[in-house]
């Protein structure tokens, strides 16, 4: 079963827009829970734009399906992870002024510094991700630095499906492949919305668990955000 994780770093977005508490992060995690929602997932950016370290504090207090960090492994984010141990963290090499994750890791050239950092983290009893491209030999380089699971970094898998989703896919399929010989979890995540989910569970070996946000939010605008989670969750079946 490929389990859904909400991204509600948007929820954030707004709620920042004005400066006050509406709409409420926590309650909003608590309801994409309740409308059925397998994991929730927040990425604490340096600026904290939206998600704020204070939001993971809390919501650490309330979630009861998996809580999932995104970040760059700064020592401020890693002091969070360690604080509030969510059941996953997934590592992103984002720069601190990127406007969205753009890349996954370098599994070679940053072996020592991930080996360290995901073992510190897997003490602390978290299952550490880690975000990389579909390109066999970062996931082969992901084998060597102790992790748990890899998310395929999925957009440029978003930006080829209209057209041409075979080959769009290829890519993420040996990628998977070559994961699942080399015994990692495979999660994915970035720019997947309800045109092209469907197609990326059905053909990606072993998917453990998707992390959507942007384009499910957006959808929420428009179908609500009950009907929108089981929406997202129909594609999944
Ligand atoms: C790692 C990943 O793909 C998501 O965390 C994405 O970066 C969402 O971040 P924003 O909501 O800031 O775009
Ligand atoms: N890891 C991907 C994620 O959490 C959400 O990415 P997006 O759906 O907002 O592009």
């Amino acid at each position: 079963m490929t389990k859904l994780s909400v991204n509600i770093n948007k929820i954030a977005t707004l709620r920042n827009a004005r400066g006050g508490d509406r709409p409420n992060v926590v309650q909003v995690a608590k309801d994409c829970e309740r409308f059925g929602a397998q994991g929730i997932t927040v990425h604490p950016r340096p600026d904290e734009r939206h998600i704020r370290y204070r939001d993971v504090y809390d919501l650490k207090e309330i979630v009861t399906t998996e809580f999932n960090i995104e970040g760059n492994p700064t020592p401020d984010f890693i002091k969070l992870v360690k604080d509030v141990k969510p059941e996953q963290v997934t590592l992103v090499p984002d720069a601190p002024d990127a406007i969205t994750s753009n890349a996954g890791w370098d599994t070679i050239r940053h072996k020592d510094f991930l080996t360290q950092t995901i073992l510190e983290l897997k003490e602390h009893g978290t299952r550490v991700s880690i975000f990389v491209d579909p390109k066999e030999e970062m996931v082969e380089g992901a084998a060597l630095v102790e992790t748990d699971r890899i998310e395929l970094y999925t957009e440029a898998y978003a930006k080829g499906y209209h057209a041409n989703r075979e080959q769009a896919i290829a890519p993420y399929i040996k990628a998977a492949h070559k994961a699942q010989a080399l015994g990692l979890g495979i999660n994915a995540g970035h720019d997947l919305d309800l045109d092209n989910l469907k197609y990326l569970k059905n053909n990606l070996p072993g998917l453990a668990e998707v992390s959507i946000g942007h384009a499910l939010i957006c959808d929420a605008l428009y179908f609500g955000l009950e009907n929108t989670i089981q929406l997202y969750l129909r594609q999944l079946k």
